[in-house]
C-alpha cells in the first residue's frame, strides 16, 4: 500500500487564489492491477491554465488538474516498465495508479545531461506551445518585427528565441527590471518592463517605430488593446493566452478591437498546442535540437516540496517565476 498526498480544489475561489482555497489530502492507494501501473510524481508543471480550469472545469474537491514527470515504480503494463518515466495528466498528486490511457513516455534517448522537468517547459507542452505559435498560426518570416507579452515565461521565451533564430527583429515585454535583463541575454532586439514604463503606448511605438508584423499574445486585456494600435497593416495575431485576465471577478469589456481590424486588414487566431499532435514528436526533438546546439537557452523557476504547489501556483500568478514555474518533488 503506498499513501499518496494530493492537493485538492477546496474552496471555488473569486479573484486571486489564497491557499486555503486547496487542500492536502493523503490517501491509500490500491496495488496496480493488471495492466496498471503506479507512478511517483519527479517534477509537477505550474501552469496559469489551472486558473481559469478550476472554475470552468472543476468541483469542489477534485484533484487539481496538472502534468507531471512520474517514474514508474510498479508496473503490470508491458508498455511501462519499471524505472521508465512518463510525462501524466494525474495532476497535483505524489503518486498515481494509472491504466496507461493518459500517460506519455518521455521522449526516447532523453540526454542524461538535460533535466526531465524540462519536458514540461521547454521540450513539453510551453516549447510546443510556442513552436506551433510562430510556425503555424503566426508563420513568421525572416525579416519580420515580432511582439511577445509574458516574454520571459516559459512559452513566450522559446517564442522569441525561435523567432531571433528565423531572422526576425524581435520585441518582448515583462513584469521587472531582472526579466528585461533575460530577455536582453536571450537576444531579443527590444525589451521593457510594462510595470514601470510610463506609457505602454509610447514603450511599444519606441521599440518598433514602424510598427508589428506579428504578436505572440500571452497577456490580453488592456495590454492588448494598446498592442493591436500598433500592428502594421495585414499584421498577424496568435492568441495563445489571457493571463491579465484569469484572476478577473468581473469579465472585461472594450475597447473591442472591430474596428482596428478592419482598418488594420488583421488576421487574429487563438490556438492551443493539441491542434498539431500528430506533429509532437517531430517538434520536441526540434526543441531538444536546439537545446543540446545551443541555440535555444532554458530558464526555470523550481520550487522544492509537494507542500509547495498552491505557493508555487500563487507565485507564478504573481509573476515570480522566470522561465518555466516547476515543483520538484
Ligand atoms: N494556448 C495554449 O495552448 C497555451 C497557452 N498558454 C498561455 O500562455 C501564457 C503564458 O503561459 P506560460 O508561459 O506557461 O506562463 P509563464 O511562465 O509566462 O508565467 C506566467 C507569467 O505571466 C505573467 N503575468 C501574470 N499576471 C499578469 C498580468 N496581470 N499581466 C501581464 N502578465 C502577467 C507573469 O510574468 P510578468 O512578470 O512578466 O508579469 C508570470 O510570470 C498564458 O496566458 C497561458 O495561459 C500556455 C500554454 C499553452
Ligand atoms: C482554460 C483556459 C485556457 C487558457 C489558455 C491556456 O493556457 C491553454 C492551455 C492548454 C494547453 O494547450 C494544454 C492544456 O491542457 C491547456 C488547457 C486546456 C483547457 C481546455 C478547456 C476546454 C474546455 O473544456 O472548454
Amino acid at each position: 500500500m503506498v499513501r499518496a498526498q494530493t492537493w485538492i480544489l477546496a474552496k471555488h475561489f473569486n479573484g486571486f487564489p489564497k491557499e486555503s482555497d486547496f487542500q492536502l489530502k493523503e490517501e491509500e492507494l490500491p496495488e496496480p492491477k493488471a495492466g496498471e501501473v503506479l507512478l511517483e510524481a519527479l517534477f509537477l508543471s505550474v501552469d496559469p491554465y489551472m486558473r481559469p480550469f478550476s472554475r470552468v472545469r472543476m468541483k469542489e474537491g477534485d484533484v487539481m488538474i496538472g502534468t507531471q514527470v512520474a517514474k514508474v515504480v510498479q508496473s503490470r503494463n508491458a508498455a511501462f516498465p519499471v524505472g521508465a518515466h512518463v510525462v501524466s495528466r494525474g495532476g497535483w498528486r505524489t503518486h498515481t495508479v494509472s491504466d496507461g490511457s493518459d500517460l506519455v513516455p518521455v521522449m526516447p534517448d532523453w540526454p542524461r545531461d538535460v533535466s526531465l522537468s524540462l519536458a514540461l517547459g521547454t521540450v513539453g507542452m510551453p516549447g510546443l506551445t510556442a513552436l506551433y505559435g510562430i510556425e503555424e498560426v503566426l508563420e513568421l518570416k525572416s525579416g519580420e518585427t515580432l511582439l511577445v507579452n509574458a516574454a520571459a515565461g516559459a512559452v513566450g521565451s522559446v517564442a522569441g528565441q525561435m523567432a531571433k533564430m528565423k531572422g526576425c527583429r524581435v520585441v518582448g515585454s515583462a513584469g521587472s527590471d531582472a526579466k528585461v535583463a533575460f530577455l536582453k541575454e536571450l537576444g531579443f532586439d527590444e525589451a521593457f518592463n510594462y510595470k514601470t514604463v510610463a506609457s505602454l503606448e509610447e514603450a511599444l511605438k519606441k521599440a518598433a517605430p514602424d510598427g508589428y508584423d506579428c504578436f505572440f499574445e500571452n497577456v490580453g486585456g488592456p495590454f492588448s488593446s494598446v498592442a493591436m494600435s500598433q500592428m502594421k497593416d495585414f499584421g498577424r495575431i496568435a492568441v495563445c493566452g489571457s493571463i491579465s485576465t484569469y484572476n478577473d471577478t468581473e469579465v472585461q469589456t472594450g475597447p473591442y478591437p472591430q474596428m482596428t481590424m478592419i482598418v488594420k486588414q488583421l488576421k487574429m487566431e487563438g490556438f492551443m498546442q493539441s491542434r498539431w499532435e500528430p506533429k509532437h514528436p517531430e517538434s520536441l526533438r526540434r526543441l531538444m535540437g536546439w537545446l543540446k546546439e545551443g541555440k535555444l537557452q532554458s530558464r526555470e523557476h523550481i520550487t522544492k516540496g509537494f507542500e509547495n504547489m498552491p505557493a508555487a501556483f500563487m507565485g507564478m500568478l504573481r509573476g515570480e517565476n522566470t522561465g518555466k514555474a516547476i515543483v520538484e518533488v
